[in-house]
């Protein structure tokens, strides 16, 4: 008998299907509790390669719980457990041997306030790379800094003044140093927890810009209160709810013709 290929039978029939990217992270069955009482129940949600996922949901469903289970921030929280399984690239990042600094490195994070640290624009970017030992001359860790304040929309705003203090910049500024700062210990994936609640429009335009352009290199997990923000920057979104994942889909779909009724109204502004 002859048989065809999957993708020759989707060809011959004219399907619209896009393959799917690999999946970059994946978790399952995860739960988290504080001091034993639980705030995230069972959740199961892929992270796909050079994707944005959004994470949406109402406040206190668990959105920051799940981000920081991705790159084990939850391990700095006193009497926090999460269980389940979480991978990255299909090795467990809970696992005894895994080295958390470097895990940190592989998932950096941005958060909600820009948090430079208290020195020069250099030394933000370079802190990390010399922590890791990316490069073993000036020259090198130069390099390191500019390609990161170029890969983060900021260098020709700050080549002339990388010796000034990163708090000196704006906060928009700042956000994108902190983005650069992710991008210099090469992650692979960069979670961002509302990274521009404290930004005014327009440095937010410019930091959603960047994450569209980001994504062609990284992979992208945010959490985001505004629908706006995940319509425009993510291609898939995961809605929460009360600690559990309601429905994950494209992003498209999911603010068109979500499965879920609870979706429909957290997006249409019913709730939350
Ligand atoms: N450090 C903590 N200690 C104890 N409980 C916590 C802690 N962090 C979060 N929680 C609880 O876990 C639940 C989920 O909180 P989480 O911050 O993950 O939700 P969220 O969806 O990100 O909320 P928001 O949109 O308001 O930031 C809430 O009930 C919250 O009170």
């Amino acid at each position: 008998m002859n048989m065809m290929s999957e993708a020759a039978v989707e060809e011959a029939v004219g399907a619209k299907t896009e393959p799917q990217p690999p999946i970059k992270m994946q978790g399952r069955m995860v739960s988290v509790f504080y001091s034993g009482s639980q705030a995230l129940f069972d959740v199961d949600l892929d992270v796909r390669k050079n994707q944005v996922t959004a994470l949406i949901g109402p406040s206190g469903c668990g959105k920051s719980t799940f981000l920081r289970c991705l790159n084990r921030m939850n391990d700095t929280i006193d009497g926090c457990e999460v269980k389940g399984s979480i991978t990255l690239d299909g090795a467990d990042i809970y696992h005894p041997a895994v080295d958390v600094v470097e895990l940190r490195a592989s998932v950096g994070m941005v958060f909600q306030k820009p948090n430079p640290f208290p020195k020069s624009i250099y030394e933000n970017i370079a802190y990390g790379p010399r922590i890791h030992g990316m490069a073993n001359s000036k020259a090198g860790f130069d390099e390191i800094v500019e390609t990161s304040l170029q890969r983060a929309g900021l260098f020709d705003e700050v080549k002339d003044r990388l010796n000034e203090p990163g708090t000196g910049l704006s906060g928009g500024q700042q956000q994108r140093l902190c983005i650069a700062r992710a991008i210099a210990v090469n992650p692979e994936v960069i979670l961002m927890d509302e990274p521009c609640s404290a930004l005014d429009p327009i440095a937010t335009a410019k930091v959603e810009e960047l994450i569209d352009e980001i994504r062609q290199n990284y992979t992208i997990v945010i959490v985001t209160h505004s629908m706006q923000q995940a319509a425009r920057v993510s291609q898939r979104t995961a809605m929460f709810h009360l600690g559990k994942l309601v429905e994950v889909g494209d992003t498209d779909k999911m603010f068109t013709n979500p499965d879920d009724q609870r979706t429909q109204d957290y997006i249409t502004g019913r709730f939350g």
